[in-house]
């Protein structure tokens, strides 16, 4: 990738051009507060020239709040501004209909989601470092472009995160549960502060700031994430719901005279901390560290316009996701080695789909 074109200089946006930037990169910044963009450009992020007319960017990433996602995707398709077009919004099953209504083009754009961003907006909270050893999701469909994905791929690379193959829905879905409900409960827990007395307030120690960073998170920006995602976040605070009826139930009953219900409060208690334990050991590694080891499954793969595409929608059909991607190209020959990181526990699933579907795997 030579040139890019970011669109909307916050947190994100400038923090993928300054990683871009970086690595050589020409990058143009826009956004429809030019002191954003100044501010950018004084961070180093890349110049706020537009690019040439008639000479499109080789990658647009469209880095706007989520309710104008898809309107910003389909003005850089009209006016021609860039070979492919992404966008790293946190939500991707609506702005991918919504563009589809509006007429863009779904072979050229690819929605995108790097999962790491913090609780401050702008582009004095952006660093280039934000997204290193980060899960990036990619949502590409059938139709995909293999020169968007490449782009995007390369883009991923080049701020030092990793690839992560999703179908855009199931995308809502897990981030409803890893994103979203959090956020909310953050939010709920510091909301009981609000009216809480000083004296009460001043005992705030490192267990609620770890609780609470998030609920410092824009509220505005939040409301378009969860306008945009209701019906999954819905689903789980329900479940916390029915968790919290059962934690309330188990301490009523620990304050109980009777012995009984005393010791079946306890064992409710103990029941949900062993649950919390559980879950918390799931979460993986932190900033930089691998998750999880994983397998690798190697494909031929034909140098066609919609392989790659086509090879990750055979892989979501049967709910795998695709962890990291490498690509070896054979020198002098139309075709290539395509590598496929899955969890271990997917490589038989994915083997018999890819073989049953013609892909030809390689040892
Ligand atoms: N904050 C996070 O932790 C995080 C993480 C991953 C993805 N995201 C997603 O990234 C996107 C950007 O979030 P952010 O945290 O960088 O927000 P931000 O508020 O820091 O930046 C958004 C920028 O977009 C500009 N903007 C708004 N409407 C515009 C328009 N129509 N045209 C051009 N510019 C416009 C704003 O002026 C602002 O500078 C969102 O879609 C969000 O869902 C956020
Ligand atoms: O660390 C934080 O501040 C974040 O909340 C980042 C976080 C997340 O929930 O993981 C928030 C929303 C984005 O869509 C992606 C990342």
């Amino acid at each position: 990738m030579r040139t890019a074109l970011v669109l909307g200089t916050g947190l994100i946006g400038t923090s993928a051009a300054l990683a871009l930037s970086a690595r050589g990169v020409e990058v143009h910044l826009r956004d429809r507060d030019p002191e954003r963009v100044r501010t950018a450009v004084a961070l180093g992020a890349g110049t706020g020239e537009e690019p040439a007319p008639g000479s499109p960017v080789d990658l647009a990433i469209v880095a706007v709040p989520p309710a104008h996602l898809a309107a910003t995707v389909a003005d850089v398709q009209r006016a021609g501004l860039a070979r492919g077009v992404i966008d790293v919004g946190s939500v991707k099953g609506g702005p991918r209909r919504e563009l589809l209504e509006r007429g863009g083009d779904l072979t050229t754009y690819l929605g995108s989601h790097p999962m790491s961003g913090r609780e401050q907006s702008g582009p004095l909270a952006a660093s280039a470092d934000l997204f290193e050893g980060r899960p990036w999701v990619l949502t590409p469909t059938q139709g995909t472009d293999t020169e968007v994905l490449n782009l995007a791929l390369e883009l991923i690379a080049l701020c030092g995160a990793v690839p992560v193959v999703m179908d855009a829905d199931a995308h809502d879905r897990a981030v409803a549960l890893v994103s979203h409900t959090p956020q909310l409960l953050s939010t709920l827990v510091a909301a009981r502060l609000e009216e809480a007395a000083e004296t009460d307030v001043r005992l705030c120690g490192q267990g609620i700031r770890d609780v609470t960073r998030i609920a410092g998170s824009d509220p505005a920006m939040w409301v378009d994430i969860l306008s945009a995602n209701p019906g999954p976040v819905a689903d789980i605070l329900a479940a916390v719901a029915t968790d919290l009826d059962a934690a309330v139930r188990a301490l009523r009953e620990l304050e109980s005279a009777d012995e009984a219900k005393r010791s079946s409060g306890t064992a409710g208690v103990a029941e949900l901390l062993r649950r919390g334990n559980a879950g918390r050991a799931r979460v993986p590694g932190k900033h930089g560290q691998a998750p999880t080891a994983y397998e690798t499954v190697t494909v031929l793969i034909s140098d066609r316009p919609g392989q790659l595409a086509r090879i990750f929608a055979d892989a979501g059909s049967v709910g795998v996701n695709i962890e990291d991607v490498r690509i070896e190209h054979a020198t002098g020959q139309q075709a290539g080695r395509m590598q496929l990181m899955v969890e271990p526990g997917a490589v038989p699933v994915l083997e018999q789909a890819l073989r049953e579907r013609g892909w030809s795997l390689r040892q």
